[in-house]
Order: C-alpha cells, then sequence, then structure tokens
C-alpha cells in the first residue's frame, strides 16, 4: 500500500465501492451523491473519491473499460485495501425490444465469451452471478423510485467494436437484457474472495432500435442508478 495503481492511504478506501468505469462518473457521483467527498486516488487519471451517503462510508471509484482494466481495480481494492462491497454503475446497450434508453438493467448473471478468470477456470463454464441480498435490495430501491427496471443476464463484452453481429443475434435470442464490458468479471472476482458484488446500470443506447441517450441527459439518467446502488449497498 499503496498499489501500482492507486495512491490511497490505508484507510482511506471504505468497504463499499461504487465503480464507474468512467472516472468523470466517478467525479460527479461522489460530488452529487456524497457528502464529503475526498479525492482519494488520480493515478492514471483514475479517480477514486471518499465519502458518505446517510452517514456510512462509500468509495466511487473508476474502473476503466473492459474486464482487463477492472481486473485491476477490483483486485487491488479487494485485496490490498479491503472492499467488501462492489457495485458496478455502468452504462449499457439494450437488447430487447421492451426495453428502453434511459431504463435500468440490474444484472442477475453476466454471460461472456472469456474474461481475465478464464486462464483459472479453465474448462470450467463458471456462472458469473451477482449477490442476491444486494440484487433483492436494489430491486427494491428501483421500485420505491419508479424507475424502470429489468432484471436477469446481462452480457459482458470483451470488445466495443464487435466484428461479430451474429453474437448479439444469439444474445438477443437467449434474452440477454444488455451489453457491457465489466461486469462477469467483478462478480468472478467477488465470488473468488468473498465478496459482494452487483451491476447497476443505465441503459444508454439500443441495439435493435439504435436510439442513443443525447449526452446531454446522461447525468440526470445515472442519478438514479447512482441511488439505487447506495440504497442496496445500506438497506
Ligand atoms: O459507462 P461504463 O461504465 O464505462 O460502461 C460501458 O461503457 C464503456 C463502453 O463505452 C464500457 O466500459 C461499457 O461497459
Ligand atoms: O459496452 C457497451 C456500453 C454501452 N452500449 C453498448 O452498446 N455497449
Amino acid at each position: 500500500m499503496p498499489t501500482p495503481h492507486i495512491s490511497a492511504a490505508k484507510g482511506d478506501i471504505a468497504e463499499t465501492v461504487l465503480l464507474p468505469g468512467d472516472p468523470y462518473r466517478a467525479k460527479w457521483a461522489a460530488e452529487t451523491f456524497l457528502d464529503n467527498p475526498k479525492l482519494v486516488n488520480e493515478v492514471r487519471g483514475m479517480f477514486g473519491f471518499t465519502g458518505t451517503y446517510k452517514g456510512n462510508p462509500v468509495t466511487i471509484h473508476g474502473s476503466g473499460m473492459g474486464m482487463p482494466s477492472l481486473s485491476i481495480y477490483a483486485n487491488e481494492l479487494i485485496t490490498e485495501y479491503g472492499a467488501k462491497t462492489l457495485i458496478r454503475i455502468g452504462s449499457c446497450g439494450a437488447m430487447q425490444k421492451n426495453i428502453n434508453v434511459r431504463d435500468v438493467i440490474i444484472g442477475m448473471s453476466a454471460t461472456t465469451l472469456s474474461t481475465p478468470s478464464r486462464g483459472i477456470f479453465k474448462e470450467i463454464n463458471f456462472a458469473p452471478c451477482a449477490d442476491y441480498g444486494l440484487l433483492e435490495k436494489a430491486v427494491a430501491a428501483a421500485r420505491a423510485k419508479g424507475t424502470t427496471t429489468h432484471v436477469g443476464n446481462i452480457y459482458s463484452a470483451d470488445v466495443f467494436y464487435d466484428e461479430r453481429p451474429d453474437l448479439n443475434e444469439i444474445m438477443i435470442r437467449h434474452g440477454i437484457l444488455g451489453v457491457e464490458m465489466e461486469a462477469a468479471e467483478l462478480y468472478n472476482l467477488a465470488a473468488r474472495h468473498g465478496c459482494r458484488a452487483l451491476a447497476v446500470l443505465t441503459v444508454s443506447d439500443h441495439l435493435i432500435t439504435h436510439e442513443a441517450l443525447p449526452s446531454s441527459e446522461r447525468e440526470s439518467s445515472f442519478g438514479d442508478m447512482v441511488e439505487i446502488a447506495l440504497q442496496a449497498a445500506f438497506a
């Protein structure tokens, strides 16, 4: 401590960590929803802030994009800083017609082609899944807010610019709700280290209708997701 990627002092990271892909979303969420947010990491521009939510210590730290990046931050937060509850707050692309931009998707499980954990799982098709207690509390928080929320299987992809449209078609046909790029490895790491994990996602674009959320509306839509994650963590 500090680690190669996090310069925070021991004790500056809370046991509850929210993980957006975008470090600027970490800054915005901390400044909007936490009391007394303090910058605790900015190595490589990957901001981490720690403050309190209703008196409970919380860190909001960027994960970067993709599972290899998420894996670096989640590993260091868990093994070096003692994080116990990790909730991804991300954007995703919807994969079902009944889902609209601005809706929230909560990932009960995450399908992949591969994850950074493939090296240890080898022939095992491990099923990365969310912590049920967090999932239940997040759904209750979303219902109480009146946020249109979908719960189910999501797709954690390795590429944003996919040269294989047939993969999306198979995911859609098997009821996958949305595509993002980090949740599966977060769930793998939480299982390995005895932590709680969940992915709460806001639909920013639609793979079938090609509708996309204008950037001007993204912050306000993402606010519901942050509040759902915070309420789930401390319910
Ligand atoms: O908005 P974030 O949390 O970064 O999540 C999604 O957006 C990025 C791709 O644009 C990937 O990280 C994907 O998972
Ligand atoms: O990974 C992502 C995130 C948002 N939208 C997508 O289509 N993919």
